[in-house]
């Protein structure tokens, strides 16, 4: 039995974006790859994202958390994943304001008493090092991706993770997996890249499909939404603070003038709690 088998877990989701929390700060053995791909499996307990909760590296934390995918792969962001493990950091300490640690940035959160949860996400990168991209692009709002040259142009975004946005006429018209799991893997995305389809709705309000890096198509994305919310100000299609909606649900964004960062509010659900056993990590007894 490995040391993973009896630690606790929440099953949440944020805006439907499937979320297991997975508190180690009691038993804090490293989650490889194999491992959360043997939870993800269907009729295991399915995720998107796996956040898995360390002991705090930093006092003013209450935690280090690491972030997986359904994949194995790893990610040092996810926006829907952070809001879950504040509410849930909150429900088990009465703290409202929660500060995390991730590979990529500190990540200050506030949990409101109508239950939402706003995270500050940081500054987006933008210089085409950072997103990473595989080669100079000139300006990153507007690149043109060889062989998708019929989507437009698209805007280029690091939340800590890598994302490209395409403003299109009507994203529900988007053939979002085919695309999304061409682009993902494109050249220019060394590391690949969460891939996003937005329209404008209305005035500071976008309609948006989201293909994920090492998940696929998922009903919410906090990180895609952020990237969106970026893109459409860079380009001056909307203002600073903009509605995104989601096949799961809406979140408010504000990027903040003075100091860039992102503020992204949303809500969290809680499904079900219990403990991993041998057999959910493809283990006999
Ligand atoms: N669902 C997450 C993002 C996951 C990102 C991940 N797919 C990657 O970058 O590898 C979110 O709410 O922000």
């Amino acid at each position: 039995m490995t040391a993973l088998a009896h630690s606790p877990f929440v099953k949440m989701n944020g805006l439907g974006n499937e979320i297991l929390v997975l508190d180690l700060r009691e038993n804090p053995v490293d989650l490889t790859p194999a491992d959360a791909r043997a939870l993800a499996r269907p009729g295991v307990l399915p995720f998107d994202q796996a956040m898995v909760l360390y002991p705090p590296r930093r006092e003013d934390t209450a935690a280090f958390v690491r972030i997986l995918n359904n994949d194995g792969s790893e990610s040092a962001a996810c926006g829907n994943g952070t809001r879950c493990i504040a509410a849930y950091e909150a429900e088990r300490t009465d703290a409202r304001h929660i500060r995390f640690e991730s590979e990529a940035t500190l990540l200050d959160c506030r949990v409101h008493d109508d239950g939402t949860v706003t995270v500050d996400m940081g500054a987006p990168r933008l210089a085409w090092r950072d997103i990473p991209l595989a080669h100079e692009v000139g300006d990153t709002a507007a690149v043109t991706v060889p062989g998708f040259e019929a989507l437009g142009p698209a805007s280029l975004v690091s939340m800590g993770n890598p994302h490209a946005v395409f403003f299109v006429p009507d994203a529900d018209q988007v053939d979002v997996a085919g695309l999304g799991a061409a682009l993902e893997r494109h050249p220019l995305f060394p590391e690949r890249a969460n891939i996003s389809f937005a329209s404008l709705t209305g005035p500071d309000d976008i309609l948006l499909h989201v293909w994920e890096r090492g998940a696929g198509r998922t009903r919410a994305c906090g990180t895609a939404g952020c990237a969106t919310a970026v893109s459409a100000a860079r380009t001056g299609r909307t203002g600073r603070m903009v509605r995104v909606r989601l096949p799961g649900g809406d979140l408010a964004l504000e990027w903040r003038a003075g100091d860039d960062h992102v503020l992204m509010t949303g809500p969290v659900a809680y499904e079900f709690r219990g403990k991993v056993t041998p057999a959910m990590i493809g283990e006999s007894i």
